[in-house]
């Protein structure tokens, strides 16, 4: 009985939201390893949460208590309010995509039947489900022409695309992805990391996210958990607050070392920007002359008859006459003014011999110009925030503080 009510309410439930709570979880091994203990933790819907941290602390456990694989030994994990100890494993594990390190797919079937596994063990007929998973394979950006090859036919990365596709084949509400791009190399990691977030952009799942990489978990999280060995929680934020106020020295050191840097990455490039400080290639030497002495710059941003631009002209030691065109034209960097980072205009500047960023429109159109001061004006203010928020172990301890000085008062 108790199993029907559950997947009923899941049903009734799972047009709403799809929040994963873990109330009190803690799992204990039949040897005695404590695996994960008392996690408290909420996954929003429609988000992307990554749990992370070192080997052993307890990811996998914790993501795979979720659709029923392991079962918690004390503790409840509710799905949308529902305790998944009521739901029958089948019943859960059809709104639950599951995706693994190395796709899991099943080697001697085709590429299109592996995708279309879960259709088929719901009933779809084979045209409907072999249909369906066409629409997948293109929509995570593979080949029609692969559907009808064998997996070990195909690259790691394809592999993994196959993986993630199989995993949506039913539309399920809700992802767990256990290291599902650890096993590729850098490159192809980076444009699975990046489907997944065009993908999520249109598809809004709930998505767990397992990794022991922390600058995936700070790509792709909305938020990320931090587990420590033992299993236990250590801090869970956004990315960007984690970056400038870790809880404490053990998520201070798993963040790294450069964590100032990547905490620009979401920090919007919000920079004034100069409009007099380009010219048009087109133009005589002598009209940057003027420009460069009118603003008194000794670097002008070269713009084409498009507005894209061209690259730097140095307007020291400029010749008499002659053409912008024919100056030599020097490095450049550009971020986008709308939704660039701050880190994006730094790393732009750091590459232009003026230290100066060029800022672009979507259409990559000249907007204007980001100078050396108003960067590092921008890099100070972060700076200055970061570092007039206390970290949360501060502040825990301020508000326990307050109280006993508060009860004082009033006694
Ligand atoms: N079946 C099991 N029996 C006993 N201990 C187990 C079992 N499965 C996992 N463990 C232990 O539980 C702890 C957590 O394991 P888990 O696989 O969840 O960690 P993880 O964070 O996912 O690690 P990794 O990043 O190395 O995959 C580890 O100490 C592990 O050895």
């Amino acid at each position: 009985m108790a199993v029907v009510a559950g997947a009923a309410a899941l049903g009734a439930r799972s047009a709403r939201s799809h929040v994963i709570t873990f109330d009190g979880v803690t799992k204990r091994y039949a040897d005695g390893t404590v695996a994960v203990n008392d996690l408290h933790l909420e996954i929003p819907t429609g988000e992307i949460t990554v749990l992370v941290g070192p080997s052993g602390c307890g990811k996998t456990t914790s993501l795979r208590m979720v659709n029923r694989m392991i079962d918690a030994s004390e503790g409840k994990i509710l799905l949308d309010g529902v305790d998944v100890q009521t739901i029958d494993p089948p019943t859960l594990r059809r709104g639950i995509g599951y995706v693994i390190q190395q796709a899991g797919l099943f080697p001697h079937r085709k590429i299109v039947d592996n995708v279309a596994t879960v259709p088929y063990l719901l009933g779809w007929d084979k045209r409907k489900a072999r249909t369906r998973a066409m629409e997948l394979l293109e929509r995570v950006g593979l080949d029609a022409g692969l559907a009808e090859r064998y997996p070990f036919q195909l690259s790691g990365g394809q592999q993994q695309r196959v993986g993630v596709a199989r995993a949506l084949a039913a539309d399920p509400p809700v992802l767990l992805m256990d290291e599902p791009f650890s096993a590729v190399d850098p490159v192809v990691r980076a444009d699975l990391q990046d489907e997944l977030i065009r993908l999520q952009n249109e598809l809004n799942k709930t998505i767990v996210f397992v990794t022991h990489d922390i600058d995936e978990a700070v790509k792709l999280g909305d938020r990320v958990a931090v587990l420590r060995v033992g299993g236990t929680l250590a801090q869970v934020d956004d990315p960007e607050t984690m970056l400038a106020r870790p809880a404490d020295d053990f998520v201070r050191e798993f963040l790294g070392g450069d964590r100032g840097i990547r905490r620009l990455s979401f920090v919007p490039a919000d920079l004034p920007l100069r409009g007099d400080l380009t010219v048009p290639i087109d133009a005589e030497v002598s009209e940057a002359a003027g420009a460069a002495a009118s603003s008194a710059v000794s670097w002008l941003a070269v713009v084409d008859g498009e507005g894209r631009p061209r690259g730097w002209v140095s307007t020291e030691g400029l010749p008499p006459a002659g053409k912008v065109a024919d100056l030599r034209l020097l490095p450049y960097g550009t971020f986008e003014v709308n939704g660039g980072s701050l880190r994006s205009a730094l790393d732009a500047a750091l590459l232009a011999p003026s230290g100066c960023a060029i800022a672009v429109d979507a259409d990559g159109k000249v907007a204007g110009v980001a100078t050396r001061e108003e960067l590092a004006r921008a890099t100070a203010k972060v700076a200055a925030d970061g570092a007039a928020q206390p970290a949360p172990a501060e502040q825990a301890a301020q508000s326990e503080q307050a109280v006993p000085a508060e009860g004082a008062g009033r006694g």
